[in-house]
């Protein structure tokens, strides 16, 4: 089982998994000792080379979630405007986590290899939304890969994997919501993740009744410090709740900083693990202050946070070095 005993998407007051009666562990972590260190001596995930190659099949996967293709799957944008309607853009953002954040620093299992597609109606996963946003990524990663292989710039057998689509559509997203440059959080994502063949322990997904405790401990022990907890919550400026129809904050389809006001106003909609993050901690509390005033300061934030993220867990490849002439 899993260590930590989280349960997964339910808001159990306890954090754990609602009428199951199940009771959560304590994590058990020093949180003011880890979350020292994490500043002083960061936890850093490899970062591979990107090739020539590498980049090129990102941008390729860049235009192809912008405009999607026609009668196959809709793209971010449709006419020159956000396609909020047909693409949900919270369900895309969560996804990126949901594949990413099984990472289990202490066994080195699980992360940000594509394993989410193994993952898909078991707790957390049951949610509506995320369902729609793989099989859009499967939609996604098919004319990407049908792209790659008729450019005679490409390598033959050049295929970009699930995990790398998890990742670079969370980046997307963010961007095409107004949220940070695509040169500040797209940009800089490797590319080149391996693909699982089996699911992770998703049980160790955190839910929204999480406590502080063990919400801080859980992201610290990963390797995450808790500005960087703060940064990646700040996701729940997007989207809606489990209902599909109450949104997260008052624009749910637009990437801004309004979520720390609301985080410092206790607002009803947010869950307990976004409350948390004011008034337990001077780390917390300082992140979420700074990110409320300055919405550049969140931006830059995210995209580092976010990048990391997309790291945790990873293996590489390299799809190559040189494009053709
Ligand atoms: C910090 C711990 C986190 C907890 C406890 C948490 C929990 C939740 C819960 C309970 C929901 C509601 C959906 C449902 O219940 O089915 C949700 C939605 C969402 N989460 Fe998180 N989350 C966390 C971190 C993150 C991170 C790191 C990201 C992305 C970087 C993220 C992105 C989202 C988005 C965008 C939604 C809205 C989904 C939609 O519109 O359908 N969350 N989260």
């Amino acid at each position: 089982g899993c260590p930590f005993g989280f349960g997964g998407g339910l808001e159990d007051a306890e954090g754990g998994i609602k009428g199951t009666g199940r009771r959560l562990q304590q994590a058990g972590c020093n949180i003011n000792t880890l979350a020292q260190q994490a500043v002083t001596a960061p936890f850093v995930p490899a970062n591979p080379l990107q090739g020539q190659v590498d980049k090129y099949v990102k941008e390729v996967a860049w235009n192809v979630f912008q405009t999607g293709f026609p009668g196959f799957v809709p793209g971010l944008f449709k006419n020159g405007r956000l396609n909020s309607a047909n693409v949900p853009l919270g369900g895309l953002l969560r996804l990126s986590f949901h594949d990413a954040g099984p990472f289990n620093r202490a066994t080195g299992r699980g992360g940000a290899n594509g394993s989410l597609r193994f993952e898909l109606g078991v707790k957390p996963n049951t949610n509506q939304n995320i369902i729609i946003a793989a099989g859009l990524c499967d939609r996604w990663r098919t004319m990407i890969n049908n792209a790659l292989a008729a450019d005679p710039k490409v390598p033959r057998g050049v295929q970009i994997s699930y995990a790398d689509v998890y990742q670079l559509i969370g980046a997307a997203v963010v961007v095409a919501a107004g949220g940070p440059s695509k040169a500040e959080v797209y940009d800089p994502l490797p590319v080149g993740r391996r693909d699982a063949l089996v699911a992770d322990n998703v049980a160790q997904m955190p839910g929204g009744g999480i406590s502080w405790n063990n919400l801080a401990c859980l992201f610290l022990t990963n390797g995450y410090s808790l500005e960087e907890l703060v940064a990646l919550s700040g996701a729940h400026e997007l989207g809606f709740r489990q209902d599909r129809t109450t949104p997260m904050t008052a624009n749910p389809n637009s990437f801004t900083n309004e979520y720390f006001s609301a985080v410092i106003n206790g607002a009803r909609n947010l869950f307990n693990s976004d409350r948390v993050l004011w008034g337990n901690h001077a780390r917390s509390n300082a992140a979420v202050q700074t990110f409320a005033n300055n919405r550049a300061a969140f931006f830059t934030a995210f995209a580092k946070a976010y990048n990391k993220m997309g790291r945790m867990g990873a293996t590489w490849q390299s799809y190559g070095a040189k494009l053709k002439a």
